[in-house]
């Protein structure tokens, strides 16, 4: 299978400049690769830094070190060094993100809102339009919110709404936080499919899912996060040597 995603080492710190500047060490040399058709599941106990690492994969975050290394446009490309501009570019054409949390804009229809990835990649309207359709159909949105804006949409169908517009544009990677949280078993159900089929024509895939039925159907792999060793006493032979 070829890799499309190398992440080597990477080192993130957060530091408080608000509060005192302490700071806070999160990742500490995570290290994975994820091939087209394969999902790994990053996995490990609340507040190890699994959300910190699927941002730093997306470029959200600024990381100490490490390099996290995509297949863009037929070339591999270092996220870590990218300059904004590429940054825009490798989302718009290799990197999808979805998570639960849709950013509304007012004004435009939900319709609107799920072509636009496609539209953005240069697909056709009339195609990207139908794709919509069909995403919104299987994701259970009633047809007669189609047309109107997401702001006054209930919270489950703006999740919904969201993961249309996640899945409709072929990524070769996708990016995965949390989408089937608070979705009922019917819709969760429906994420599941999506992301076999997005395996199956290749995507690369790393997500967060906190519901262990939902990571047992879609999993090749999970990756651990340890969590940071905890600031500790000296031990007696420590203090001697001091
Ligand atoms: N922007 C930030 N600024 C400062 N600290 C942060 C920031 N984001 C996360 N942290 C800290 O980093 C640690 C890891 O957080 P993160 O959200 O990545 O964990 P997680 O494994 O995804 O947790 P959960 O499973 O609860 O969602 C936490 O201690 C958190 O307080």
């Amino acid at each position: 299978m070829t890799c499309t995603l190398k992440v080597s080492n990477i080192r993130k710190t957060f530091v408080l400049h608000n509060q005192n500047g302490i700071r806070l060490p999160v990742l500490s040399g995570a290290s994975l690769s994820v091939s087209a058709g394969e999902c790994v599941v990053l996995h490990g106990r609340s507040g190890t830094g699994k959300s910190t690492l699927l941002r730093a994969l997306y470029g959200n975050y600024l990381t100490d070190s490490g390099r996290i290394e995509v297949q863009h446009q037929g070339q591999w490309l270092d996220m870590t060094q990218a300059p904004p501009r590429t940054l825009v570019n490798v989302r718009r054409h290799t990197i999808g993100w979805v998570s639960q949390f849709l950013r509304v804009i007012p004004r435009i229809s939900a319709l609107e809102v799920v072509m636009q990835p496609m539209i953005e990649q240069g697909g056709d309207r009339a195609e990207a339009r139908a794709r919509a359709e069909v995403l919104l159909t299987r994701l259970n949105v009633p047809e007669h919110l189609w047309q109107l804006a997401p702001a006054t949409f209930s919270g489950g169908e703006q999740q919904r709404v969201n993961i249309a517009r996640g899945f409709i544009a072929d990524y070769p990677i996708l990016l995965l936080d949390e989408p089937t949280a608070s979705l009922d078993a019917a819709n969760r159900a429906v994420v599941v499919e999506l992301i076999r089929e997005a395996k199956a024509r290749g995507a690369a895939i790393v997500g967060i899912f906190h519901d262990e039925d939902v990571r047992e159907q879609v999993a090749d792999h999970l990756y651990d996060i340890q969590p940071e060793a905890a600031p500790r006493p000296a031990t007696k032979q420590e203090e001697h040597s001091a």
